[in-house]
C-alpha cells in the first residue's frame, strides 16, 4: 500500500504560501490587499479554476520572500500540523515506508515540518525555490514536474509503480487529478482544515480527519473509533455553545429546536451515540429499546424525571444533567412573582393595557415580614431561602430529608405544618413519581386563607383543577405556575390549561431556567461531562452510573467494564488480565445497587483475545477500550 499525502491544508492546517505571504509582507504598505489577492489565487488554484503554474508564479511575484521568512515559516508550520496527524504519530512511524508527501509546495519548508513525524527527505516530493545572491526568492526550479500543470500525475507516471494499492489524501484538485488519471485506487478529500465542496464532489470519500482513513484501512490509530463517526443529536434548542463544543471535539452534530415525539425518536435514536434533551423529550423504555449505539444522554436541565433512568442504568447508558446551572434564574423568577402577586400586579397590568385605571392599595402588601414556606430545600429551595431572607421574609421549609437551615430559616417537621404557617408556599421538590398531586384539594385546604402558591418545580406536583377551584373561590389570592401536567412540545403547538383567565394568576411557559446566562452555563457544563466520560471514562456527576473521577491515562490503555452488580466480576477481570500477562497500572471500582463499573489501566501491550474474553464475561453490560 502506498499512501500519498498532500502538505498544505492537509498535513498542516494552513496553506504554506499564504502563511509565507503573511510573514514576508508584514511591513508592506499594501499588505492587506496583497494578502487577500494571494489567498484568492490559492483558492482558484485549489478548486482547479486557475492553472497551477499560473497560480504559483503570480503568488511568488506578489510575495517576494527571503530565506529568513522561510525560516520563520518553518517554525510556524511546525505548530500547525493537523491535530489528527499529530495524534497518529504511531501510524507514521510504523508505516514510514508506505508514505509519500507529494506537494506543489516547496521542499524548503516541507521537509523540516514532516520530519517532526519522522518522514525522511527522500519521501518528500515537492518544488524547490531559486534564490538570488541576497537570499530573495526569484523563482522556482522548473525542471521538477511538480512545477507544472498536472505535475502530481506526471510524477506518479514517471515512477511506473508496480501493481499496488495507492490512496491519495488531499484537499485540492491536483490531488484528485492523480485518481482521475487512473493512478490511484481512491482519492480522499481531507476536510479537517478546509471545506472545498467542489473537491468533495470528486472524492471517493470525505475524511473529517486522518482517523477516518486509518479506521477504514484498519491501520494503527490513536482513537479506538473515529470521533467523526460519533453522532450527536441535540433537541429542544439547547444553547449553541453545546453544538460548538461537540463539533470541536470532532463529532457529527445535529441540532433541532423542538422535542421529538415517541415515534420520531424511535426512528432517530438508533444511530445516535450522544443524545441531548431538555424537559420535554420523554426517554421511555420503549424509545430506549431502539438506542443501539447510545453511550450517553445529556439532560440540559436539572430534572431527569423525563428519562427512564433505571433502563439507562441496566443498559450502561450514562446520564448527565446540569444540577446548578439554572438554579439562580429560577430563584429570581420566584422572588419576582411573589412581589407581583402580593401587589395584585397581573390584574392591574391587564386593566392598564385595556385602558382601565386600578389605582388602589387594597390587598396590596410588601413581601417584607411575610412568611415564605419552601417545600423542597434542595439547590433551588435553599438558594431561594437566602435571597428571600435578604428581602426581609421569614423563611420556613420542609424537606423529606434532613437539611441544614440556612440563615434564620426554620425547618418544619411536616408539610402540613408548613402549609398552615406560610403566606407564600413555593414548591421546589424534585420530579419523583411520589410527588404527583402533592398539592391537591386537601393540601390547599390546609393553607392559610388568602395565601399564594408558586410552582416552578414539576407540573404534576399540583392538582391544577384543585388550584383553579381555590383561586375561583378566593381561598388562595394568587398563584404563579411555570410548569404544567401537559406542556406543548414546541412553541408552535397550542397551550391549554384550566388556570387560563383566572385572576391574579401568572402563567409562564416553563421558563424558570430559561435565561441566556443559565442556558449558556448548561451548554458548557453538560458537554464537558459527556466528553470527559467518553475520553476518560469519568462518571463524576452522572445521575445513574457509579461516580468515579479518574486521572487521564498515561502511556496506558484504559479498559472500561460496566456489569450487573453480582459478586466475583472483579476477580474474573483480574484473572483474565493475569492469564494474558497484562500489566495493571491502576484500577478503580465503584458499584451501585444495580451495576458495577471497573476501570483498569494496563500497559501498552495487550492482545485482541484478552479484549474478547473481557467482553464475554457473563453479566457484562458494556465494554470500551480507550487508547
Ligand atoms: N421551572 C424551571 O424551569 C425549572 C428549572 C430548574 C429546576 N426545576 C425543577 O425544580 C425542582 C427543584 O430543583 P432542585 O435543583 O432544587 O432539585 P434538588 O434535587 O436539589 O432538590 C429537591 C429537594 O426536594 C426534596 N423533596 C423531594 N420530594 C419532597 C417532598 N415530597 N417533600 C419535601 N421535600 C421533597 C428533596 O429531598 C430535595 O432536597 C426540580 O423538580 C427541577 O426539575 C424547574
Ligand atoms: O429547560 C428545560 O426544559 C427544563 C428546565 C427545568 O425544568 C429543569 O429541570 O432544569
Amino acid at each position: 500500500m502506498l499512501v500519498i499525502i498532500d502538505f498544505d491544508s492537509t498535513f498542516t492546517r494552513v496553506e504554506g504560501l499564504d502563511l509565507l505571504a503573511e510573514i514576508a509582507l508584514q511591513e508592506h504598505p499594501a499588505r492587506e490587499e496583497r494578502l487577500q489577492l494571494v489567498r484568492r489565487i490559492t483558492e482558484l488554484g485549489m478548486n482547479g479554476e486557475l492553472s497551477f503554474s499560473a497560480s504559483l508564479k503570480e503568488r511568488l511575484s506578489l510575495i517576494r520572500p527571503h530565506r529568513r521568512h522561510i525560516e520563520r515559516l518553518v517554525e510556524r508550520l511546525k505548530e500547525e500540523i493537523s491535530p489528527s496527524f499529530r495524534r497518529n504519530e504511531r501510524f507514521f512511524q510504523e508505516y514510514a515506508a508506505n508514505i509519500r508527501i507529494i506537494s506543489s509546495g516547496f521542499r524548503e519548508f516541507i521537509e523540516p515540518v514532516v520530519a517532526m513525524l519522522g518522514i525522511a527527505p527522500e519521501q518528500v516530493f515537492a518544488n524547490r525555490f531559486l534564490f538570488d545572491s541576497e537570499g530573495y526568492v526569484i523563482g522556482y526550479d522548473e525542471s521538477i514536474p511538480l512545477a507544472h500543470d498536472q505535475g502530481k500525475v506526471k510524477l506518479l507516471q514517471s515512477w511506473q509503480l508496480p501493481d499496488e494499492e495507492i490512496y491519495v489524501i488531499g484537499d485540492g484538485y491536483t490531488d484528485y487529478e492523480i485518481k482521475a488519471a487512473g493512478l490511484a485506487n481512491a482519492f480522499y478529500a481531507f476536510a479537517e482544515n478546509v471545506h472545498r465542496q467542489k473537491v468533495f464532489s470528486y472524492a471517493d470519500a470525505v475524511l473529517p480527519s486522518l482517523d477516518e482513513f486509518l479506521y477504514r484501512h484498519k491501520l494503527p490509530m490513536r482513537f479506538s473509533y473515529p470521533k467523526n463517526r460519533i453522532k450527536v443529536l441535540l433537541l429542544e434548542g439547547v444553547h449553541p455553545v453545546a453544538v460548538k463544543i461537540f463539533q470541536e471535539e470532532g463529532y457529527q452534530v445535529e441540532h433541532l429546536t423542538t422535542a421529538l415525539d415517541e415515534e420520531e425518536l424511535k426512528q432517530r435514536i438508533g444511530e445516535v451515540s450522544i443524545l441531548g434533551i431538555r424537559s420535554k423529550t420523554q426517554l421511555t423504555d420503549r424509545v430506549l429499546a431502539h438506542a443501539k449505539r447510545l453511550i450517553a444522554v445529556g439532560a440540559f436541565c436539572i430534572g431527569t424525571n423525563q428519562i427512564d433512568l433505571d433502563y439507562c442504568t441496566k443498559r450502561g447508558i450514562a446520564v448527565f444533567n446540569a444540577p446548578y446551572s439554572n438554579t439562580r434564574s429560577v430563584v429570581e423568577l420566584a422572588i419576582g412573582e411573589m412581589i407581583m402577586l402580593m401587589r395584585g400586579i397581573p390584574d392591574k397590568n391587564k386593566a392598564a393595557h385595556a385602558g382601565r385605571w386600578m389605582k388602589s392599595a387594597k390587598n396590596s402588601h410588601e413581601i417584607r415580614g411575610k412568611k415564605l414556606g419552601i417545600v423542597g430545600y434542595g439547590n433551588i429551595g435553599a438558594q431561594l431561602s437566602v435571597l428571600a431572607e435578604a428581602l426581609g421574609m421569614e423563611v420556613y421549609f420542609f424537606d423529606i430529608v434532613d437539611k441544614l437551615p440556612l440563615g434564620n430559616s426554620k425547618a418544619c417537621s411536616s408539610l402540613d405544618e408548613l402549609l398552615a404557617i406560610a403566606d407564600v408556599v413555593s414548591l421546589h421538590v424534585d420530579g419523583r413519581p411520589e410527588n404527583r398531586n402533592m398539592i391537591d384539594a386537601a393540601a390547599i385546604a390546609k393553607m392559610k386563607d388568602g395565601a399564594i402558591l408558586l410552582n416552578l418545580s414539576r407540573g404534576f406536583v399540583v392538582d391544577v383543577n384543585a388550584l383553579a377551584d381555590a383561586i375561583r373561590s378566593g381561598k388562595l389570592r394568587g398563584a404563579a405556575v411555570d410548569v404544567f401536567p401537559e406542556e406543548p412540545k414546541s412553541n408552535e403547538e397550542p397551550f391549554e390549561s384550566v388556570l387560563q383567565g383566572l385572576p391574579n394568576v401568572i402563567l409562564t411557559p416553563h421558563i424558570g431556567g430559561s435565561t441566556q446566562e443559565a442556558q449558556e452555563n448548561i451548554g458548557n457544563f453538560v458537554p464537558a461531562k459527556i466528553i470527559d466520560y467518553i475520553n476518560r471514562g469519568t462518571t463524576y456527576g452522572s445521575v445513574n452510573l457509579p461516580n468515579l473521577q479518574l486521572p487521564a491515562q498515561q502511556q496506558a490503555h484504559r479498559l472500561l467494564h460496566i456489569h450487573h452488580n453480582v459478586p466475583g466480576i472483579l476477580a474474573q477481570i483480574n484473572s483474565l488480565l493475569a492469564k494474558h500477562e497484562a500489566n495493571i497500572l491502576g484500577q478503580y471500582l465503584k458499584t451501585n445497587e444495580q451495576i458495577g463499573y471497573v476501570i483498569t489501566d494496563i500497559d501498552k501491550d495487550y492482545n485482541q483475545a484478552l479484549i474478547n474474553e473481557l467482553k464475554s464475561i457473563p453479566q457484562t453490560i458494556r465494554f470500551r477500550v480507550l487508547y
